[in-house]
């Protein structure tokens, strides 16, 4: 398998490097190997006949990262389980993927069947990183998602997603091995696979943020104090950041990627300044189609292309088409909005074990004389005529208001237009009488309403204006770090 061959290349050939800083501590690619070897010695007589998938219970320390590779090294897939996740959520998890053996790097016992490894130093076994060739799983990881609609739903990554999205992502960024990178993501989200993957392929160093330190400015504090050079975020992550934007100068840093979520592009036009030499890049991509799939470079001197003030997603990545289609699946012409449908070599085979929700979400389509398998993502997005995908906004929060069809991001676009630095989430809202009518969250102990909404009136139509708004000194995020709109809906309900 080539990726597993590829990370046993790594290994050797950087024996000395540094692979991770965590906790304030750096750890080599020999200390890593030694691990990854320790526990695969420990591991190996009780995997057996434990089927495909593990859970991994996800901590923030070298031990997990190690377990991840030990469990590929051994052919199996990881399953992250969350320690903070409510006890009901993990076992639903362990439930659905048929886990029979789960792995804790912590002194915890938290679940049936937990192998508890303590430690990945003792007892110390011959480093060994050839991969087992018994029964291997074809899938690398199967991630329980459920950020936006709130049903987890398992998505397995198969290797050869894995392996079609890395080459993809070369063509982005070359890391090498005197690489800094940042890994700010629980290894629950699939952002923090290619932030500690594509770094140890390269050779190259992988910060983490330790738990208790996710205070945002901690993360700017470790971009500079270690010279960071490359930098994969949320974009909610700067939006906390902006109050120390004059703080902040990071020279160092050559590449910074967002995905994730909507990025807005006045807020990326200040943070550039803190990066001055570093490429910026707004990727796109659902979980079911490996992580990230297009790309849009952001450009310091020219005009970016914006949409509602949110940025261009670009084009397709290497080994992935995607296609706008209207009704019945009609693909759309250029500059029509309709929901964004993605095949390729980085689609997922399948929710795991779900055949109803694999009928919906996949169909198959001729496209240029071939019949390709697409995913449905559920976002809204146009085609420009330079062939570049415009995000419009997710297709169920198009609410339809009086008949009307309601972008909520045009609300937040100008919405924030007239509050400047301030964040807004507007929020299709049902009410008593079941109706819908708009709800906007404001990021502020307080603003000027009566004023906010003459101006919205100016710029939208009657029904577009929201008509119940709340305010919150900060907006909840996600584990994902993304910000968290089912919250958001629940605060408007307890109001
Ligand atoms: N650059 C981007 N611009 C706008 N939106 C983005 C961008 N990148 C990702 N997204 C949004 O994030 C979604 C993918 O996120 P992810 O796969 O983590 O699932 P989720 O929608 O947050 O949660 P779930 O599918 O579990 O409900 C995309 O479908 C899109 O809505």
């Amino acid at each position: 398998m080539q990726l597993i061959d590829d990370l046993k290349d790594a290994f050797e050939k950087h024996e000395e490097n540094n692979a991770f800083f965590i906790n304030d501590t750096y750890y080599t690619y020999r200390d890593l190997a030694q691990g990854v070897s320790n526990i695969r010695q420990a591991i190996k007589p009780l995997l057996s006949e434990k089927g495909a998938n593990i859970g991994l219970v996800v901590h923030d320390n070298i031990e997990t990262y190690a377990s991840i590779i030990a469990l590929w090294l051994e052919g199996k897939t990881y399953v992250p389980l969350h320690p903070d996740f409510p006890e009901n959520r993990n076992q639903a998890i362990i439930d659905q993927a048929h886990i029979n053996a789960v792995l804790d790097a912590s002194n915890q016992n938290t679940f049936q069947n937990t192998f508890t490894i303590q430690t990945c130093a003792l007892p110390t076994s011959k480093i060994n990183l050839n991969p087992s060739t018994l029964n291997r799983s074809e899938n690398a990881y199967i991630l329980f998602t459920s950020g936006t609609t709130g049903v987890p739903k398992g998505v397995p990554i198969s290797f050869r997603n894995l392996s079609n999205f890395l080459k993809a992502f070369n063509a982005l960024c070359q890391v090498n091995k005197k690489d800094r990178c940042l890994q700010m993501f629980e290894l629950t989200f699939d952002m923090s696979v290619v932030s500690f993957l594509v770094p140890l392929l390269a050779g190259a160093c992988v910060y983490t943020i330790p738990k208790n330190k996710i205070k945002y400015s901690f993360i700017f504090e470790l971009m500079e104090d270690y010279k960071l050079t490359i930098a994969i975020m949320v974009p909610s992550i700067i939006n906390y950041l902006r109050p120390y934007f004059d703080e902040i100068h990071c020279p160092d840093m050559r590449f910074n990627l967002f995905a994730g979520e909507a990025l807005y592009l006045d807020v990326l036009e200040e943070w550039s300044r803190c990066l001055p030499h570093a490429k910026i890049v707004n990727a796109y991509g659902p979980t079911e189609t490996t992580i990230i799939c297009t790309s849009y470079d952001f450009n310091r001197e020219l005009e970016n292309k914006t949409h509602n003030g949110i940025m261009c997603i670009g084009k397709d990545m290497e080994g992935t088409l995607s296609i706008v289609v209207g009704e019945q699946d009609q693909e759309l012409e250029e500059g029509a909005t309709g929901e964004l449908c993605i095949s390729g070599k980085q689609v997922t085979p399948g929710y795991w074990e779900d055949p109803e929700k694999n009928k919906t979400s996949f169909f198959y389509k001729d496209h240029n004389g071939e019949n390709l398998r697409f995913y449905r993502t559920g976002d809204a997005c146009f085609k420009d005529a330079n062939g570049d995908f415009m995000y419009v906004g997710r297709v169920d929060f198009q609410a339809k208001i009086q008949g009307f069809r309601v972008e909520l991001a045009e609300i937040e676009f100008h919405s924030k237009a007239f509050l400047e630095k301030i964040n807004v989430v507007a929020i299709a809202l049902t009410n008593q009488l079941n109706n819908t009518e708009i709800g906007m969250a404001i990021e502020s102990e307080t603003i000027p309403t009566a004023a906010l909404m003459s101006y919205l009136k100016t710029k939208l139509p009657h029904y577009m204006i929201p008509t119940q708004v709340i305010f919150t000194k900060q907006f909840p995020l996600n584990s994902n770090g993304k910000i968290d709109r089912n919250t958001l809906r629940t605060l408007f309900i307890n109001n």
